[in-house]
């Protein structure tokens, strides 16, 4: 049981008044910003064991004093019972740049920005950038691991969505849902991404990857990312809407194309209706309008046609759903997942292949392994892809509805949680040459680094299986087919494009069919 012994109260004054950290090894509390005053603190002890705070003061160390490893880091303290290890609430430091800036730097070199703010400020630190206003962004794994496992109740990731998307998504769509309502929309969802569900989409979704690359040019420098982007709209259609009508396929994918492509000013035009109105807008709430009407024709052709054993993803959840699901419903989670499923997906596969074409040796070996049949090789390279050119540098922020002490900081209620996967997957603690493509970090059994593409916890991305497996396929199908060599000129640099990160020249490569390599 605690005893809270009465402090002295010199102790308290001559407490590192400003950042506190702590070696996350040897778990001594240097004081980095006024080492040079003789200030005494209060020894405390491993997180984790805060109920047994020791009274007795040390000199507080120097930040050279930690000799296992130099590294230093802020402690994630949780008890608020002791006034001197919990933190005042307070935010982390941030750069004082105004909000302008900073948006500009988060949204056209979110890398260069955020990571020049973890060097100066730590491994958490306070942003202000529209549209969030004012966020705290995490970078160490343990808090960002911490922020997605935290409870649904105090970790709020719908809201930012919702007031950005909510009009197009629905009310019942689940990336603007939290608490009990996320819960009950998700349950029913996550039926149709089950493994063996997912396999049965095998055939599909090779036979759309063979048909594409028929219209490939041969011996030619093209940009893939949008070939892929007709992939991934195909297999969309046939294997989350299972649309058998070719003539509403057609449609479709003209609409989806159109559609899901919207910029950043399609996207303020949700947030702000009115703009609907006007020019590029309007045109743009007609074509969503016209997708709604083809979605509603799709559920009412699947309502017809029950008899079937479909493995699609809307036959599945009508299946299985019973009356558990309105129309309404069905509609915000087909919208939804054409959203989350479309760019995501063809960007990341963009960037599996830019990797693989620039790096040197890899398009053999991995030609041999996939003949060979070495499904975990083409894993690692997916994985490997994600990590190196995640589509997100950050996951949507978790607003808090309690304050939360994480890092070291007590964080207010109202807070924006940004955990940056970006800066975990590039870091060089967790990465060796974290800059080098390999795949060969992922093979065999040995204990993973993070890895937090997908997101993580409650809300972890839905469709991941179903991505990854659509990712691994489609590469094993392109690579057992032909060559792919890059094309002239410099390599693609991420560029951010909305919400996701995209290869600047759209993944450039040179193709020529197995058939005609070997001439
Ligand atoms: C490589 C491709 C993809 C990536 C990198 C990706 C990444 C993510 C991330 C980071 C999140 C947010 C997780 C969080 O906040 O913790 C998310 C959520 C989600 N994703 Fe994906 N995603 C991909 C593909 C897909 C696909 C193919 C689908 C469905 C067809 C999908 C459906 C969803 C849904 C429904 C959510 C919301 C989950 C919830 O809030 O409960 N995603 N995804």
């Amino acid at each position: 049981m605690r005893t809270a012994p009465s402090r002295p109260r010199a102790t308290r004054r001559s407490r590192c008044p400003r950042r506190r950290f702590r070696c996350s090894r040897c778990a001594t509390w240097p004081c980095t910003t006024c080492c040079s005053l003789p200030t005494t603190r209060t020894a405390s002890p491993p997180t984790g064991t805060a109920s047994a705070t020791a009274t007795a003061t040390v000199p507080c160390p120097t930040p050279t004093s930690c000799s296992s490893t130099g590294r230093l880091r802020r402690a994630s303290v949780t008890s608020e019972e002791d006034d001197v290890t919990t933190p005042v609430t307070t935010l982390p430091p941030g750069p004082r740049l105004p909000a302008a800036l900073q948006t500009y730097l988060l949204w056209r070199h979110p890398e260069r920005f955020l990571n020049h703010c973890r060097q100066r400020y730590g491994s958490l630190f306070t942003l202000r950038a529209y549209p969030y206003g004012v966020r705290v962004d995490i970078t160490e794994p343990a808090d960002i691991r911490a922020v997605f496992k935290g409870d649904p109740k105090v970790f709020h990731a719908g809201e930012g969505i919702a007031a950005a998307l909510g009009p197009m998504l629905g009310d019942h769509s689940l990336l603007r849902l939290d608490e009990e309502e996320h819960h009950r929309q998700r349950r029913p969802m996550m039926r149709p991404f089950r493994g063996e569900t997912m396999r049965s989409h095998h055939d599909e979704i090779v036979a759309v990857v063979r048909d594409n690359m028929r219209r490939w040019p041969i011996d030619r420098p093209f940009a893939l990312h949008p070939r892929i982007r007709e992939i991934t709209i195909d297999v969309i259609i046939r294997s989350v809407l299972g649309s058998q009508d070719p003539t509403r396929q057609a449609e479709l994918r003209r609409i989806l194309a159109e559609v899901l492509e919207m910029g950043v000013a399609e996207m303020l035009g949700w947030r702000w209706p009115v703009l609907g109105l006007y020019g590029p807008w309007r045109r743009h709430r007609r074509m969503f309008a016209r997708l709604e009407e083809l979605l509603h024709e799709e559920v009412r052709a699947h309502r017809r046609d029950q008899s079937a054993d479909r493995p699609d993803v809307l036959s599945v959840l009508l299946r299985t759903s019973g009356d558990e699901l309105t129309d309404a419903m069905i509609r915000d989670h087909l919208v939804t997942l054409l959203i989350a499923g479309y760019e995501t997906t063809s960007t990341a596969l963009a960037w599996t292949f830019e990797c693989v074409v620039n790096t040197a040796g890899l398009t053999r070996t991995l030609t041999e392994r996939v003949d060979a049949g070495d499904e975990e090789y083409v894993e690692a390279v997916v994985r490997e892809s994600l990590r190196i050119r995640p589509i997100f540098y950050e996951v949507s922020p978790r607003r808090l509805t309690a304050p939360v002490v994480i890092g070291g900081y007590r964080l207010p209620a109202g807070t924006m949680v940004t955990p940056s996967i970006g800066m975990v997957h590039r870091s060089a603690e967790h990465y060796p040459e974290p800059d080098d493509f390999r795949p060969e970090r992922w093979l065999g059994k040995g204990q993973q680094p993070p890895w937090f593409p997908f997101g993580g916890g409650t809300r972890r991305c839905l469709g991941a299986d179903f991505a990854l497996y659509e990712m691994r396929l489609t590469l094993a199908t392109v690579m057992a087919a032909g060559e792919l060599r890059p094309a002239p000129g410099p390599r693609d640099k991420p560029r951010p494009r909305h919400v996701v990160i995209v290869p600047s020249r759209g993944a450039r490569v040179c193709y020529r069919p197995r058939d005609r390599a070997a001439e």
